[in-house]
């Protein structure tokens, strides 16, 4: 992509709600402080995510780009899912998983001591591949996260303006008060989409947000993200090399290697943007994945 792509805006355009952030401390990180699309809000250096003793992963480092899309393709096993949560600290919530290297946020290291991990959670924000929403209201599944967040402002106004940032406002309005299990599975995903956008994230993790989902679904969410690029910074694993292709503006291949010992650990191959990973991508390995001779 060497023209500059008319999805991308800046952080201007980010919804105004406030999130009454703390005027010091982690809560604070890079809230208002826009800057130039494209600008590296994360950064992995080296990373590598163990379980227990096993090296699922290693030697990671890419950047995450400000209302950039990026993808993380590979075969079944790779470690996209792992590297995945270690942009939020999810890895925490595994026994036994442990995370080395460096992950930076807003150039602050994600996992220093006086981090508080579910402050990150909410500054970066998470879609699972299948739809969860609680058993609740519609309405009650947006406005949860508000609540235990403390976000004050008028609620009705802020459940709202998130489900029109889903594109699901139409489908919900006249059924606010009807369970968010009744609805179909790519609304579903869209009711979580909101969910996470009301408490104002700043990136958004998606782990195969549409592999649940029929083609309309799929379609639906992908022309969503387009839209949530211009106000988020979104990374999405994902199984479908279409789906990337379609929607990223940069992709990382991961693979698995064996190791001397016949271990297999999961090792990020290349990462560039999209257009040149899918039409001329400097490895091997990542010419041999794209072109289905392997995986
Ligand atoms: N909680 C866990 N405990 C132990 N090992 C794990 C755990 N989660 C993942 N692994 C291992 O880490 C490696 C990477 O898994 P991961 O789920 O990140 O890969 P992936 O590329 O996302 O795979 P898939 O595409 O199949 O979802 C695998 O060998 C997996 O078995």
């Amino acid at each position: 992509m060497t023209t500059p792509d008319p999805r991308v805006d800046t952080v201007q355009d980010r919804p105004s709600v406030s999130i009454g952030a703390p005027s010091s401390g982690w809560g604070a990180v890079g809230v208002d402080t826009p800057q130039a699309a494209g600008a590296p809000v994360m950064d992995l250096r080296d990373v590598s995510v163990f379980y227990g003793n096993y090296e699922a992963v290693r030697g990671t480092s890419m950047p995450i780009r400000q209302n950039q899309i990026t993808a993380m393709i590979g075969p079944s096993g790779c470690g996209k899912s792992t590297i995945l949560r270690s942009l939020n600290r999810m890895n925490d919530l595994v026994p036994g998983a442990r995370v080395a290297g460096k992950v930076t946020y807003h150039g602050q290291d994600l996992y220093a001591k006086d981090v508080d991990p579910i402050q990150v959670r909410r500054r970066i924000g998470m879609v699972f591949q299948k739809p969860n929403p609680f058993p609740k209201s519609i309405f009650d599944n947006v406005a949860y996260g508000l609540k235990i967040n403390g976000i004050k402002g008028n609620v009705h106004d802020q459940v709202e303006e998130a489900l029109t940032g889903a594109a699901l406002w139409d489908e919900v309005k006249d059924k606010l008060k009807q369970s968010g299990l009744s609805l179909s599975g790519g609304q579903q995903q869209r009711l979580c989409i909101a969910r996470t956008i009301a408490v104002r994230p700043d990136v958004i993790l998606m782990d195969e947000p549409c592999s649940a989902l029929d083609p309309i679904a799929t379609g639906k969410i992908e022309d969503l993200m387009h839209e949530l690029a211009k106000s988020y910074t979104i990374v999405i694993v994902t199984h479908n090399m279409q789906q990337a292709a379609r929607v990223s503006h940069f992709t990382a291949f991961f693979t698995a290697e064996v190791d001397e010992k016949q271990v297999r650990h999961g090792r990020l191959v290349e990462f560039s943007e999209t257009g040149k990973l899918f039409t001329n991508p400097t490895d091997k390995r990542t010419e041999d994945y794209i072109t289905g001779r392997f995986g």
